[in-house]
């Protein structure tokens, strides 16, 4: 990074937490109740990243169930699928190596910190109480907080405007080919993970200052 951020918007899922396999369970359960069999873990972790709405609609076609293009049957398997999320909390808080650490440098080096995810909203608190998390995020903007989220561009416009910094001077930092797309749209730099949930993101073309295999390299940065 040329010049160190004012703040620094992570993603959740694949970035700070391995939640794939909590999110696997829920999706699993949803499915074997809907009467279809479960997908594992490694083919729920193709399908995170844009919201769980699309995670579901992805797992529907994929079982073959006319619920995917049913209204009225997505929004309640949708319901089902929340409940199961809600249970799984425990199951998703899995902080990856260097991630609680990175959150304390940066806020202690006076960078603000945000949450910027396609989580729904609702489930953000009790994760980050499962985490003992609770007061390290200066914002927090969920897959439903406003009427667009990641790819667009808006909920990380948000959070800057938030913070009153411009774009260019915050960083966002992410797993997947959404955050890449909304850091784009946004003139915002990014940096990616090098593990995560990054299904068809090219992380050497996808325009990151840097890609990294640990959160803690974001302090390494920080001016002396
Ligand atoms: O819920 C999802 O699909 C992904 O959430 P994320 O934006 O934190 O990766
Ligand atoms: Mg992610």
């Amino acid at each position: 990074m040329q010049e160190f951020p004012r703040a620094v918007l992570f993603d959740l899922d694949g970035t700070l937490i391995d939640s794939a396999g909590g999110i696997a369970w829920a999706l699993d359960r949803t499915l074997v109740e809907l009467g279809h069999a479960g997908v594992g873990e490694a083919q729920a972790r193709a399908w995170i990243g844009e919201g769980a709405r699309v995670l579901l609609r992805r797992a529907l076609r994929h079982a073959g169930s006319a619920l995917a293009d049913d209204e009225a049957g997505f929004e309640h398997a949708f319901a089902r699928l929340m409940h199961h999320y809600a249970d799984s909390l425990p199951r998703q808080a899995q902080a990856y190596p260097g991630a609680e650490e990175a959150l304390h440098g940066l806020r202690g080096q006076g960078v603000r910190v945000a949450l910027c995810t396609n989580k729904p909203e609702r489930f953000i608190a009790p994760l980050l109480d499962a985490l003992a998390w609770h007061d390290l995020f200066d914002g927090i903007v969920g897959g439903d907080t406003l009427p667009e989220c990641k790819p667009s561009a808006l909920p990380l416009r948000h959070l800057a405007d938030a913070f009153g910094a411009r774009e260019a001077e915050c960083v966002m930092v992410g797993d997947s080919h959404t955050d890449a797309s909304a850091a784009r749209a946004a003139g915002m730099p990014l940096v990616l993970v090098d593990y995560g949930y990054h299904r068809d993101l090219d992380l050497e073309a996808a325009g990151a200052l840097a890609v990294t295999p640990d959160l803690r390299s974001l302090l390494v940065a920080a001016p002396a």
